[in-house]
């Protein structure tokens, strides 16, 4: 059997029991390690679980995926993913290969940045297409998520932005050792994302493009949630550039129509000066 197993979002004692129980009767177990990191990393999950864990980079997932799938139709293979295995990632195409060698396979789900992010006071039927923002280059900016965020207001809706988590391969010292070494991953702040966003807005304003989104819209930084020191800050865009909100993970939230629930929800978080910036819907057209 193959588990596709949950960790949630905060420390490891956030793993359900039913993938805790089922991990420890695996004979082998891989931790997937790029798409997202939970806090104490590797060490801290092995520590909780009692089990040795087999780091899944990107290319033993979809290069080298034969590997994890390797007599799991006699014996039970676990593959942790932090949130949840279909939260924001997709591992269908393991559970394609499964399939295809007659592996039986089982989800064991687990909170996911696409729920957790709720708790920030924006309804979650409220929210449109979810973006990703990746590290701009000198030679690749792509603005494509801001014309999504700009639809999904267009529509009254919310915009997760997920940020990008960089792990770059250090492919002379992968030749010279033969193994892996890689430099430190970097993850995208909330502050980065809202300056990225500023130059696209300056840009297309520069265009003379009738804006979607300003340097007064709403937004909300998320931090670590889940984690106890989790973060919440609501402020016009602008404001979010200076802001400081720790260590990983962060998201952006664009907010689109606000209902008055929401905008009580989100003065809880929010920054002094960010009240007169928070709009109202009529009520009546609230759908619940
Ligand atoms: C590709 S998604 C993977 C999501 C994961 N499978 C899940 O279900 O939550 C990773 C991105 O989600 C966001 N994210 C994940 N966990 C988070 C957290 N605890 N707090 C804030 N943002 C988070 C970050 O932007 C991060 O780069």
């Amino acid at each position: 059997m193959l588990y596709l197993i949950g960790l949630g979002l905060g420390d490891p004692t956030d793993i359900t029991m039913k993938g805790l129980q089922a991990l420890r009767g695996c004979s082998r177990v891989y931790l997937e390690s790029y798409t997202s990191v939970l806090a104490g990393g590797k060490e801290a999950l092995e520590l909780f679980y009692g089990k040795e864990l087999i780091v899944a980079d990107r290319d033993l997932v979809e290069q080298r995926a034969d590997e994890i799938l390797k007599d799991a139709n006699v014996a039970d293979v676990a593959f942790l993913v932090v949130g949840d295995p279909f939260g924001a990632t997709t591992h269908s195409d393991l559970v394609l290969r499964a399939v295809d060698a007659g592996i039986p396979y089982k989800v064991i789900h687990n909170a996911s940045i696409m729920n957790a992010v709720g708790c920030c006071g924006l309804q979650l039927y409220n929210f449109g297409e979810t973006v990703s923002l990746v590290f701009w280059t000198e030679t690749w900016r792509p603005e494509s998520f801001y014309d999504k965020i700009c639809k999904n207001r267009r529509a009254g809706l919310h915009t997760l932005c997920l940020l990008d988590i960089k792990v770059k391969e250090q492919s002379i010292e992968n030749m010279m050792r033969g193994k892996k070494i890689y430099e430190p991953p970097r993850f995208m702040t909330v502050s980065q994302a809202a300056d990225q966003l500023i130059q696209i807005i300056q840009r297309r304003k520069e265009d003379g493009e009738e804006l979607g989104v300003t340097e007064d819209t709403v937004c909300v930084g998320v931090a670590r949630l889940g984690a106890d020191d989790q973060m919440i800050r609501v402020a016009p865009l602008r404001q979010l550039v200076s802001c400081d909100l720790g260590a990983p993970l962060h998201s952006l939230v664009v907010t689109g129509q606000l209902h008055p629930l929401e905008v009580d929800m989100l003065r809880i978080n929010a920054e002094p000066n960010t009240l007169q910036h928070l709009h109202m819907i009529d009520s009546s057209t609230y759908i619940s």
